[in-house]
């Protein structure tokens, strides 16, 4: 089984609603985004998937959250749902699901970094 893995990043701002602590308060993030699709056949240039292909979809997605205010977005705000490492990795998740093409591959996991000691990491059961 392979993994191929990409990395990229947004910039943006968010606050947590209801939490007890300096994290209530409208602050920012470099959020570091890692994609890992897995599979075991390889193309016949030796690939799982190039990376350039993944890269252009994140990067597609992430522009969608880059130099937000993430409770605003639609996804986030009418609910009142938090935007933390957890909920972004999971967005993210479905998101690159839906715009992925992997034949005979799957999205393994997507991990949110909100910082470079504290990250997130959803994956499907
Ligand atoms: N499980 C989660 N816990 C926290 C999240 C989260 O998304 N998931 N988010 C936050 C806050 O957004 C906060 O910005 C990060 O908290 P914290 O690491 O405490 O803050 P600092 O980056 O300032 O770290 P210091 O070590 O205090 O410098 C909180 N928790
Ligand atoms: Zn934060």
């Amino acid at each position: 089984m392979f993994q191929v893995c990409v990395q990229a990043h947004f910039d943006a701002a968010h606050f947590i609603r209801n939490y007890k602590g300096k994290c209530s308060n409208l602050h920012g993030h470099r959020w570091n985004v890692v994609v890992c699709i897995e599979g075991s056949k390889l193309d016949h240039l030796g690939m799982l998937v190039d990376f350039s292909e993944v890269k252009q979809v994140i990067k597609k997605t992430l522009d969608l959250l880059d130099h937000s205010l993430l409770n605003d977005l639609p996804i986030f705000g009418p609910e009142g749902i938090n935007p933390t490492a957890e909920l972004i990795a999971h967005f993210l998740f479905k998101e690159f699901k839906r715009s992925l093409v992997l034949e005979e591959k799957r999205l393994a996991w997507v991990k949110v970094f909100e910082a470079p000691d504290a990250w997130a990491v959803y994956k499907e059961d």
